[in-house]
């Protein structure tokens, strides 16, 4: 938290552009107002100011000083009411105004705008980090593979070479170790299994090979527990049993099975995990990533009585070496439908698509290979696919040289994300970020527009968002791009429209102060045109929807002029 930068009321790139606009606008009319000012006096003073009956204005002596006054005072009016004409007052209440209007439009297509500004940041977005899980896939996940002993389960949920202690073992480590839970209704329906879509997943298929939830909850007594983070990927609990202490874990699979020492034999005899049986199960990792699953492990060791703290339980450090592999399973998440086009409309329209995902990077390829994200054609090697790893041990240069590369992340912590927004930024992008999760709130404040999901998210997440997608879906994300473009596209055509008739009533006073020393509408007439141009100009143009147009020009960025 402490590499957020501070929130300092920065403004947005609209706000940046608008108000040079403004500076530009206010000193062209400030410098012809001078002109006008100057002309005007030198030609009432030095006496070429006459009345429509032909008589001079101003003669030096003759003329009473209170006369002198009088005219000089309408010569600074005149000035003044330039001022007020060339210094555009709608464009506040047109950028408002469209703002609003998109706002409450854009509830029609599942996106809850929390800052009204970010819609038009949306439409100068030149990248867009989105994660994975749920926002690219539909986060309905499924095990459909399992892997024990290096051999695969065929069909996954068939356990019957596998010996009933060792399967006794894995189904207390599912049952015990999870934040999920199962109900299971007395007339004897189908169990309802709640928790995150991990979870349920795993829970599900638990049941499928005979575990009777309640059962073996009720057979051991939970001691302590360590919940999953993001950060570490694994979470793990220690359970107390007739049979001793547990410590079960269940996390990221090759991150586990870097900590086993042995594996449990379809016997149910421990054996050392030696570097064959390991390049065994790496090798299944590997293979179910490549087709697209998400892969969990399952491992445990015995933990010794007396090594438990007696006082201070919450504190205790669950042993997480040394562990005894119990079985692999891949998790299929299939990607949404309607998220490679979308994909496809943010290329078109200039806008980067990248994927950051907490998941193994085999996964992540292949789903983003799936979506389009990765061109199966081009280069699918680092930089372009990079671990979080190897990108947060970069030094700050390095990682500002190749972020414009990286397309996909896997296996990335918080912080990675977090890391990439701020590199992304410094090199003069406009972000978007998508995110569910806790973990990625960082990133969604730091970022420029961060969007959060409105099914799956937590209120973390929310929170620190600019908009809330509503349907979690990647192609609401690309409508609400086709908006904000709408808005920045409306904007331009107000400041357009607002120049041509401020220019206009400009010239027609600078030239009619010099030729004739008047000018041919006086304070309150500029007055009315610049109120009802303004206005009904502002209401015409702030409600223009978007065209499919606005999808196919390249984004406009935080540099480039309005
Ligand atoms: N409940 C869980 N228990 C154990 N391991 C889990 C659990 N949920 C996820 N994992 C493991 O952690 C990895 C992803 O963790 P993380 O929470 O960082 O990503 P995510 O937020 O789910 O993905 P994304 O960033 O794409 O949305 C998964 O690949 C999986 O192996
Ligand atoms: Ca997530």
């Amino acid at each position: 938290m402490a590499n957020l930068s501070e929130d300092n009321g920065e403004e947005t790139p609209l706000q940046v552009r608008l108000n040079g606009v403004a500076t530009f606008i206010g000193m062209v009319g400030l410098s012809v107002a001078g002109v006008v000012l100057g002309v005007l006096a030198i030609r009432y003073f030095t006496g070429h100011t006459k009345n429509p009956d032909g008589t001079v204005q101003f003669r030096a002596g003759t003329t009473g000083l209170k006369q002198g006054f009088m005219g000089a005072i309408r010569i600074l009016t005149i000035a003044v009411t330039i001022v007020v004409v060339a210094v555009p007052e709608g464009l506040p209440l047109a950028v408002t105004l469209t703002l609003a209007y998109s706002m409450r439009k854009m509830m029609r297509d599942k996106a809850l705008v929390r800052r009204l500004s970010s819609c038009e940041t949306m439409g100068s977005a030149t990248t867009i980090c989105s994660d994975k899980t749920g926002t690219l896939t539909l986060n309905k996940m499924t095990v459909v593979e399992a892997h024990f002993i290096g051999t695969r389960l065929d069909p996954c949920d068939d356990v019957r070479a596998i010996s009933s202690s060792s399967a006794a073992l894995l189904i207390e480590g599912i049952a015990q170790n999870t934040t999920g839970t199962v109900f299971l209704p007395e007339d004897g329906g189908a169990a309802d299994v709640t928790g995150s879509p991990t979870e349920k997943a795993i829970l599900s298929w638990g049941l499928k090979i005979g575990m009777d939830f309640n059962d073996v909850r009720s057979k051991s007594s939970v001691l302590h527990v360590f919940p999953f983070n993001s950060e570490k990927k694994r979470g793990g609990v220690a359970v107390q049993s007739d049979t001793g202490v547990h410590i079960h874990w269940k996390g990221a699979a090759e991150l586990v099975l870097s900590s086993c020492k042995s594996w449990l034999s379809l016997d149910g005899s421990v054996q050392p995990m030696d570097a064959q049986k390991r390049n065994v199960y790496k090798k299944s990792i590997e293979d179910m990533a490549k087709s697209s699953l998400r892969c969990v492990a399952f491992a445990y060791c015995q933990c010794d009585i007396e090594k438990i703290p007696k006082e201070d339980i919450a504190d205790w450090k669950l042993p997480e070496e040394d562990l005894t592999l119990l079985g692999i399973v891949g998790i299929k998440d299939p990607c949404r439908p309607g998220v490679r086009n979308a994909v496809q409309l943010c290329k078109n329209a200039g806008v980067k698509v990248r994927m950051v995902t907490g998941d193994n990077i085999e996964t992540a390829k292949a789903i983003a290979l799936e979506c389009g994200i990765l061109d199966a054609n081009g280069v699918i090697s680092e930089p372009f696919v990079i671990e979080g790893k190897a990108f947060r041990e970069m030094s700050e240069i390095a990682r500002g040289e190749i972020a414009d590369k990286i397309t996909v992340m896997g296996r990335s912590s918080p912080n990675d994300k977090l890391l990439l927004v701020q590199a992304l930024k410094r090199k003069g992008h406009v972000v978007a970020v998508t995110g569910d999760g806790t973990n990625d709130a960082p990133a969604l404040h730091e970022a420029d527009i961060g969007l959060a999901m409105g099914m799956s998210g937590t209120e973390v997440a929310k929170e620190s968002s600019d908009i809330i997608i509503l349907d979690d879906d990647f192609t609401s994300v690309v409508k609400v791009v086709r908006w904000g473009r709408s808005v920045y596209a409306n904007i331009q055509k107000f400041i357009q429209f607002q120049l041509t008739v401020n220019v206009a009533a400009l010239v027609i006073n600078v030239i009619a102060a010099v030729s004739s020393g008047d000018v041919p509408l006086n304070a309150v007439e500029l007055l009315w045109v610049n109120l009802i141009m303004d206005t009904l100009g502002a209401l015409a143009l702030a409600t223009e929807p978007p065209t499919d147009n606005l999808m196919k020009r390249q984004p406009v960025g935080r540099r480039s002029h309005l």
